[in-house]
């Protein structure tokens, strides 16, 4: 079993790369950390949210997530999860060194999930001391949780909760498994999906206020709402789901759930097709019909031509 202990980043291609940066710094509120400080690298821009260097990475070039990553306790924990993987029969690459740089991480490798996620596990991952600098004040105060599209929901719960330590704190029907693998509600979700990909990366916001004032902001500025401002009845979340370039969602949202006493816990089944199980506010939760970029993964895994 190898232990996660956090979301580290999610990598994503941007097939405009500027446009991915400013939705991220002047509507999303994140913080463009590449400067002359910071050994800017061509191509590859971090956007920040917390003391994590960055959370999101877009790297110039077709648009789609490339990797989503998490973090390990160090590098003898990642050998062993190097090792545990390849006798479950993953095929395992190891990051080499500017792999790691522009990840901002010590150690990195990746495999591909069974459902063909880019899954990437790390360990060092750099934090920066100073104050994060917000593009907009828009209340984020963390990178909250990321969530994969898979065909199989409860194949998903199987290997996440099997290979990791992954606990499952509630369902959604076959929809939908939320997963927490620290006290926090979820920090990782799986939805049903006919193809890999990213559902959505979710920011966490300071006050209840955030959501309604960025509810206010998104509208001025054009950008299609998904769904919300509602709540969430599993993590007890107020939430906004909005979409960006490159076929992004984006999620803010507040008052998630911690689950102190894990002991006590039993995850929960929701029925999707029942109202309020999406949105306690019973408001629209069909999302109007988006085509999310297809995963963008290469088909060799070396480091030459891993993004
Ligand atoms: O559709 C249900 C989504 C639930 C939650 C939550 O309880 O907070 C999410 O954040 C989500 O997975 O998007
Ligand atoms: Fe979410």
């Amino acid at each position: 079993m190898i232990e996660l202990v956090d979301i580290a980043y999610v990598r994503s291609g941007a097939a405009d790369l500027a446009g991915a940066v400013r939705f991220a710094t002047e509507v999303v509120g994140l913080e463009h950390v590449d400067g002359p400080a910071d050994d800017t690298e061509p191509g590859v821009a971090h956007l920040r949210a917390d003391s994590r260097h960055h959370c999101l990475a877009f790297v110039e070039g077709v648009s789609g997530v490339i990797a989503s990553a998490f973090t390990v306790d160090g590098p003898g924990a990642l050998a062993l999860a190097e090792t545990e993987l390849e006798s479950r029969g993953f095929t395992v690459w190891r990051g080499g060194p500017a792999d790691a740089r522009s990840r901002r991480v010590g150690e990195l490798i990746g495999f591909d999930d069974p459902f063909g996620n880019r899954i990437e596990l790390v360990c060092g991952q750099q934090t920066l001391a100073r104050p994060v600098r917000p593009g907009r004040g828009s209340g984020i105060t963390e990178f909250g949780h990321l969530c994969l599209d898979a065909p199989d929901v409860a194949e998903a719960h199987r290997f996440w909760s099997t290979t990791f330590n992954a606990r499952a704190s509630d369902w959604i029907g076959d929809a939908a498994c939320l997963m927490r693998i620290d006290e926090v509600h979820h920090k990782l979700a799986v939805f049903q999906g006919d193809r890999p990909g990213l559902c959505h990366v979710n920011f966490q916001v300071a006050e209840l206020d955030d959501v309604f004032r960025n509810w206010h902001h998104l509208q001025d500025q054009g950008v299609p709402i998904e769904m919300g401002p509602g709540r969430h009845p599993q993590s007890g979340a107020v939430f906004l789901y909005f979409l960006g370039p490159e076929g992004l969602t984006y999620e803010y949202s507040y008052g998630v759930r911690r689950i102190t006493d894990e002991a006590a816990w039993r995850p929960r089944y929701f029925d999707p097709a029942e109202r309020g199980s999406i949105d306690m506010w019973l408001g629209p939760t069909q999302k109007p019909v988006t085509t999310r970029p297809q995963i963008t993964r290469p088909q060799v895994l070396p480091e030459a031509v891993h993004p």
